[in-house]
């Protein structure tokens, strides 16, 4: 069992992490932007290029540059609105994530959420998985200056853990997200709900990429983060 010196923390991205529901936020986008006038943008963009950044930056990077905040975060709630609607009978536990927090929890991994979800959709994922009182912080964009792929989600949950950086692993599935973790000075591990594994073979932070949490062993996870090179992905 690990001891508490030195600490670690595992931050949990949350949409696509916890629960596979990425295709629910890809869908309700899309219905959004087709009631602007942007017809036919294909879900897997968004998936691929923008999935966990703020809702203020996926509105920039398709629908508008210069749209205002104000602007941005009543687009944003209908979006969300329609998103709660879609998945509300569907937002499952990830398999195998109830029993990898209590093996986390009893080596004593700090564990915190990094998330570019907005507080309202936060409490909604996390009462329907039964696990909102798991974790010792969550950070979501609300709480930073930048959204990802800046570092800053992930560095404010570290700071908030107090855990250095490279003691702490995110588990993301989203290319932002990871890119978010390496700019922190953060070792990833991949879930493929959203991308392809291959799609992480170029981040040279990811240490596992994983289908899901099945099997997998905390302490293990530690010890890598003392080796010098990642060792082999699955
Ligand atoms: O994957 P994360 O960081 O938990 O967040 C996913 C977020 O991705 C964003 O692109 C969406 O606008 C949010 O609504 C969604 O919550």
């Amino acid at each position: 069992m690990l001891t508490t010196d030195p600490r670690y923390a595992f931050i949990f991205d949350m949409d696509g992490v916890l629960t596979d529901n990425m295709r629910f936020h890809a869908d309700s986008w899309v219905e959004l932007f087709r009631d602007f006038g942007l017809e036919g943008l294909d879900a897997d963009r968004y998936l691929v290029e923008t999935a966990g950044m703020k809702g203020h930056d996926v509105l920039r990077y398709f629908l508008d540059p210069e749209i205002s905040e104000a602007e941005a975060a009543r687009l944003t709630e209908l979006k969300d609105f329609l998103y709660r609607i879609m998945s509300r009978e569907l937002i499952k536990p990830m398999p195998g994530l109830e029993l990898f927090l209590d093996h986390a929890a009893a080596s004593r991994v700090q564990l915190g959420i990094g998330t570019g979800a907005g507080p309202r959709n936060i409490d909604y994922v996390l009462d329907l998985l039964g696990i909102a009182g798991r974790f010792q912080a969550i950070v979501d964009p609300s709480q930073v200056i930048n959204g990802k792929p800046a570092p800053d989600i992930f560095l404010r949950a570290a700071g908030l853990l107090e855990v250095p950086p490279s003691n702490c692993i995110v588990f993301e599935d989203a290319l932002p997200g990871v890119q978010a973790a390496r700019s922190a000075g953060m070792k990833c591990v991949a879930v493929t709900t959203t991308n392809s594994a291959d799609a992480f073979r170029e981040f040279d932070n990811v240490i596992r990429i994983i289908d899901n949490f099945s099997g997998l062993r905390p302490v293990e996870l530690c010890a890598l983060l003392n080796q010098e090179q990642p060792t082999t992905l699955l």
